[in-house]
């Protein structure tokens, strides 16, 4: 099993977070609060009322956990290519997989990176949204502390299971739009490369980052369920499972809701996957 896969998905998604995630604060902030007028009103809040800090509120853990969730991603893609084709990463260029092997590894990286990355998300969603700007003397404490202290305060309020809320949402969302994901980045490579050949910075980069957008798009409406599901129980807000989540939201907010946060996610999607793309695969070319 290429252990290298592993590490270049790590490095690779870790550099791509960063970029991301003020993007990803101002999205959950859309998905899950009905005070913002829209994208520019809530950057404008959170930069006035938090300052910079504010758009990096709950970024320390899903770097910690980067590690787990993009190597299993991209390790899991690379190595069930490989059982279903019996090619090297190396030797795909040569022999392209079909697209067919190409959805179901992505559909299997997709639903095994979901289960590590439920209790990180959650603790990162559950921070992005506390919207108290960094302490003051006098103002109340925020709910959580920090990452640890979030991830302690549920385990001791709702026990293990409560550090998977939301876990199924994120399933669905994650399991069909990695294989979109990788579909998509395939087929855009292969246009634009000509056969046999490996593809230019250039086209990674196109590539990586429309793959990016197309997966987002798809994934936006159990996106905002999902984000739903993590932030219930905080709130009266809490829903019977995923089904009513989707209901409930879309009788008392219209069908619109399902996609909330679209714009910012498409537009945080290109920069993340095309430099998430193009420092994976200069990773595994440099490493032979
Ligand atoms: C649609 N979905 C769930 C994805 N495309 N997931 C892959 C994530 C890649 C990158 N870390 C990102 O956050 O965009």
């Amino acid at each position: 099993m290429p252990a290298e896969e592993f590490v270049a998905g790590w490095i690779s998604g870790a550099l791509g977070l960063v970029l991301g995630h003020p993007f990803d604060t101002v999205k959950v902030r859309l998905q899950t609060q009905t005070t913002y007028r829209g994208i520019v009103d809530c950057m404008v809040k959170t930069y006035r009322h938090e300052s910079l800090l504010g758009f990096f509120k709950g970024m320390s853990f899903p770097i910690a956990s980067i590690a787990v969730v993009n190597s299993v991603l991209f390790g899991v893609y690379s190595n069930a290519l490989l059982a279903l084709t019996a090619t090297s990463h190396q030797e795909r260029r040569a022999q392209p997989p079909s697209y067919t092997h190409v959805f179901i590894a992505g559909c299997t990286g997709g639903f095994l990176q979901a289960y590590c990355l439920a209790p990180f998300d959650l603790i990162k969603v559950r921070l992005q949204n506390q919207t108290e700007p960094r302490a003051k003397p006098g103002s109340p404490p925020p709910r959580y502390r920090g990452p640890m202290h979030c991830a302690a305060s549920i385990f001791q309020a709702e026990g293990p299971r409560g550090l998977f809320r939301g876990a199924w949402a994120l399933t669905l969302r994650d399991t069909p739009t990695l294989g979109i994901y990788f579909v998509t980045y395939e087929w855009l490579c292969r246009q634009f490369t000509p056969d046999g050949q490996t593809p230019s910075s250039g086209t990674v980069l196109v590539a990586g980052g429309f793959a990016g957008i197309t997966s987002w798009v798809a994934a936006t409406p159990l996106d905002v369920i999902k984000s739903r599901m993590q932030m219930a129980g905080l709130k009266q807000r809490a829903y019977g499972g995923l089904l009513d989540c989707m209901v409930s939201s879309a009788r008392q907010e219209g069908l619109g809701v399902f996609f909330r946060g679209l714009t910012i996610n498409s537009a945080r999607a290109f920069p993340v996957n095309a430099v998430t793309f193009l420092s994976y695969e200069h990773l595994l070319l440099s490493w032979g």
